[in-house]
């Protein structure tokens, strides 16, 4: 695999050539009234073909037409992304820098014929057994705490990959959930956090779940460390941790050496990257809060998107032709930034769980050749469920300098159909992507306004609306345990297909690297307490000014 720049491909120079000529002056009004099918030729319906995951895609309201979209495919081609995608698919170590496979797809693939392509994925289906007997039995009251009371709250503690897939997954099928089974996730090394989740926990009702794929992560080994010397000020003996302690890595020696006993570890492999995790034994929150029936319905729904993906052609694939349009607007329309934007409130954290995805596949500068690219890669990934973001930071996205291209979705059914409020709220979701695409005129905006006011150019110009503000709108029947695998799964490829456009590895992230190290050195130092060491510490001057003011205040803070 060349691996080429992508700046290199013949069409990458067709996509420039085509933004000057046409693409930055498109306009959305023109395109819709000059074709009336333009919804039809740029939507696409999916259905899953085991669960009832579905969707409908509509990005007709992108700045693209027919030459544009028909570009962006064939630099697709160029990038031999079909090629990239299927030795993903086939195991090949295509995350190079740590000579890894990348099979978080093989943990959903529960269908009959599947061969292993590397060694442990046969033991996902005996891993996933025993998730589900373990689940099963706490909550059916089975599994006892050691004072023989069946668990009333589970803490699960892990931070980034290991964190976000369950708080996220957990928040977006609360509809699944068992409702006396408190769900508490920690995962900063602010104390406060842990402090907080103790303060609703009872030591003999609760469970620890140490979730930690290295196990070695700062953060998640110092809050399970507290977490254990809590329980055991409670409990008095250590042998009671089985009952109450379990952990979920690949680093089986590491969770031993914690304590954990044998029967309680569940585990994954190397090939399962931290953010791409949810789906492998780092779901077990997950199985315990909607029930092991829900998961696997999880796993079936991205199953079926990773079939679309892998067979669908490129003009039909969903995630390629999102990632395709990503790939528009960061390296030629200019813009910095993506939106995720779901009206449900379900799906609350669901940007935060893509800002992870994202940014930490593809927020990278160096291909796989060891070059360094000269275009924009990943963008930079936020959001909330609407509409609380329309009274927030919506004003930017319709009149800002900016252009900030917005996803957004929202499901056909509420889980809480409560008055006039669905019906409401999808017409909110179907409003904001008309109003940033058609905008209003100053014309219209005249027409609204007394004569006094009309004179007030000021005032005019500041109701204006440019419109040509691209979205996606993406619409699923009802948020069930298959559409969010599905969802998941979509954004999922989405990513994986720029990363292979951009010739980057979107699968490690050695950026969070250094900040790691230094903090460990920085450490010692606050804990010496001693201001004069700061000074042959060997920082800077900003980093030691900043320590000695945190030492000389912390012991008497004013
Ligand atoms: O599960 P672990 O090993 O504790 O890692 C937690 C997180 O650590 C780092 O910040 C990164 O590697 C993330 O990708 C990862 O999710």
């Amino acid at each position: 695999m060349a691996h080429k720049l992508a700046s290199t491909q013949p069409s990458w120079k067709k996509l420039e050539q085509l933004y000057q000529s046409k693409g930055k002056a498109f306009n959305l009004s023109k395109a819709f009234s000059a074709d009336p099918k333009r919804f039809e030729e740029y939507s696409r319906q999916w259905s899953g073909k085991t669960t009832d995951a579905s969707l409908l895609v509509d990005f007709s309201k992108n700045l693209i037409d027919d030459e544009i979209f028909s570009t962006l495919l064939s630099l697709a081609k160029e990038a031999e992304v079909e090629k990239q995608r299927d030795e993903m698919f086939e195991g090949k170590p295509i995350n190079t820098s740590e000579g890894r496979s990348v099979l978080h797809i093989a943990l959903r693939d529960l269908s009959d014929d599947f061969k292993p392509p590397v060694e442990g994925v046969d033991e996902v289906k005996p891993e996933l057994a025993h998730m589900k007997k373990f689940s099963d039995a706490v909550r059916s009251g089975e599994w006892k705490g050691y004072t023989g009371k069946p668990i009333k709250s589970i803490v699960n503690i892990g931070i980034g990959g290991s964190d976000l897939g369950p708080v996220m997954v957990t928040e977006a099928l609360k509809p699944y959930a068992k409702r006396d089974l408190a769900a508490h996730f920690v995962s900063n090394i602010d104390g406060t956090h842990m402090a907080e989740a103790l303060r609703q926990c009872d030591p003999e009702t609760t469970l620890f779940i140490v979730a930690s794929k290295t196990f070695t992560t700062q953060e998640t080994i110092t809050n399970a460390t507290t977490a254990r010397d809590w329980f055991l000020k409670a409990a008095g003996d250590k042998s009671h941790v089985a009952k109450h302690f379990v952990a979920l890595s690949t680093n089986v020696k590491a969770a031993t050496e914690f304590g954990i006993a044998k029967e309680n570890m569940f585990k994954f492999w190397d090939w399962v990257g931290g953010r791409y995790s949810l789906w492998s034994a780092i779901g077990l929150s997950i199985c315990l809060v909607v029930g092991y029936d829900n998961f696997e319905q999880l796993l079936k729904g991205a199953h079926d998107m990773d079939v679309h993906y892998k067979t669908a052609p490129l003009e039909q694939n969903i995630p390629v032709i999102l990632a395709l349009l990503g790939i528009w607007y960061t390296d030629f329309v200019g813009c910095q930034t993506h939106m995720l934007l779901p009206y449900d409130q379900y799906m609350a954290r669901f940007a935060d769980y893509f800002q992870q995805g994202d940014m930490e596949s593809n927020g990278k500068t160096i291909t796989k050749n060891g070059e360094r690219v000269d275009y924009e890669t990943g963008p930079v990934i936020s959001g909330q469920a609407g509409t609380n973001g329309q009274h927030a930071f919506y004003q930017e996205i319709h009149q800002g300098s900016r252009i900030i291209p917005c996803d957004f979705l929202a499901p056909v059914q509420s889980h809480n159909p409560l008055g006039p409020h669905h019906d409401i709220l999808i017409s909110n979701f179907l409003a904001q992507p008309e109003a940033l695409a058609f905008g209003k005129s100053e014309d219209e905006v005249k027409k609204e306004l007394s004569a006094s006011d009309q004179s007030n150019t000021f005032l005019v110009k500041s109701k204006v609306f440019g419109g040509n503000r691209p979205t996606n709108s993406i619409m699923f029947p009802k948020l069930t345990p298959a559409v969010l695998g599905a969802l998941i799964a979509m954004y999922e490829h989405k990513i994986a297909t720029q990363g292979f456009v951009w010739s980057i590895n979107s699968f490690d992230q050695m950026g969070v690297e250094l900040g790691k190290v230094l903090a460990k050195k920085i450490l010692p130092l606050l804990q010496s307490g001693d201001v004069s060491k700061v000074d042959g510490a060997g920082h800077d001057s900003s980093t030691s000014g900043l320590t000695r003011y945190y030492l000389q205040h912390r012991a008497a803070p004013k």
